[in-house]
């Protein structure tokens, strides 16, 4: 099977202009197959602070009423999935930028209401990904770049949490490609305290995880990382990392998470 590294990018970089220009640079230098998937949450919190929407979170993921989701749905799919598509057009990358509602790349259902209703939250499953329209743009040698807003098929755009993006398209790429997940982020890694950049850890499996989480060692918008990392890895995804966006091509950087 041929190699495809799924990358993401989070929002505290989108959100500084010269750490996101040397991430795309690196990121133009990976050879072979890939797709970036983008969060935005940052700059959706301030664009949206700056019109009356003040930000609702739980456990690192965005309550999203349908004013928020038309902000999201502006911000994320809009001004950044294009501005990140030009950039890296600058870079020579011919990058073309899709929300999941394009050729119906990505469907997705509501969240359920649990101890949170996420509102116009969207879940998705393996099973919808278009693989096949995505093998044909990889074939073209155009990288796929995905904003974090999915559709119902009926209509109905939804907000989704970006790192579950990356984790679902790696896990159902996974049937015919050898894929790496790799969430680039601000820190180094993994830190065992997040206020200590010397406090890399170096591998996470499912036993230390646990004893993090407990001890709030893991918190925010880490959770969501690690969650769906430890989901990529039970569905055939050959490898995760999560590591600074500065070191995207350096295979030897960051947290390696293991089954
Ligand atoms: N143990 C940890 N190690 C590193 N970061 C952590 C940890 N626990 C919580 N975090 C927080 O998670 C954040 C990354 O999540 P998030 O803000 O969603 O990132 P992004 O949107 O850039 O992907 C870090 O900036 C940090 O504040
Ligand atoms: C449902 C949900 O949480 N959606 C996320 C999508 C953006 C995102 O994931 O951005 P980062 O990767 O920068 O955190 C949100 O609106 O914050």
């Amino acid at each position: 099977m041929n190699p495809l590294k799924i990358i993401k990018i989070g929002g505290n970089i989108i959100d500084d202009k010269s750490r996101l220009q040397s991430f795309l640079k690196d990121f133009s230098t990976i050879s072979g197959a890939k797709i970036l998937i983008h969060g935005g949450g940052k700059i959706a919190s301030e664009l949206g602070a700056k019109m009356g929407i003040s930000p609702k979170m739980h456990e690192g993921r965005r309550i999203t009423d349908a004013e928020t989701l038309d902000l999201v749905t502006m911000v994320y799919a809009g001004l950044i999935n294009k501005n990140l598509v030009a950039q890296l057009q600058m870079q020579h990358s011919n990058a073309i930028g899709f929300s999941g509602a394009d050729a119906n790349l990505i469907t997705a259902t509501k969240r359920p209401a649990k101890v949170v209703d996420y509102g116009l939250v969207g879940d998705v499953a393996i099973s919808g990904v278009q693989t096949d329209t995505l093998s044909g743009l990889l074939k073209l040698s155009l990288i796929p770049v995905f904003s974090p807003i999915t559709h119902d098929g009926k209509g109905q755009l939804y907000n989704t949490n970006a790192d579950t993006i990356a984790s679902v398209l790696a896990m159902a790429m996974s049937k015919s490609y050898e894929v790496e997940l790799i969430y680039c982020f601000d820190k180094k890694g993994v830190l065992e305290d997040v206020n200590d950049d010397n406090s890399l850890i170096k591998e996470i499996n499912t036993e230390n995880y646990k004893s993090l989480k407990e001890r709030g060692a893991i918190a925010d918008g880490m959770l969501p990382k690690l969650e769906t990392a430890f989901q990529a890895l039970s569905h055939d995804v050959k490898a995760v990392r999560i590591v600074q966006a500065e070191e995207v091509a350096n295979p030897l950087a960051g947290t390696f998470i293991q089954k």
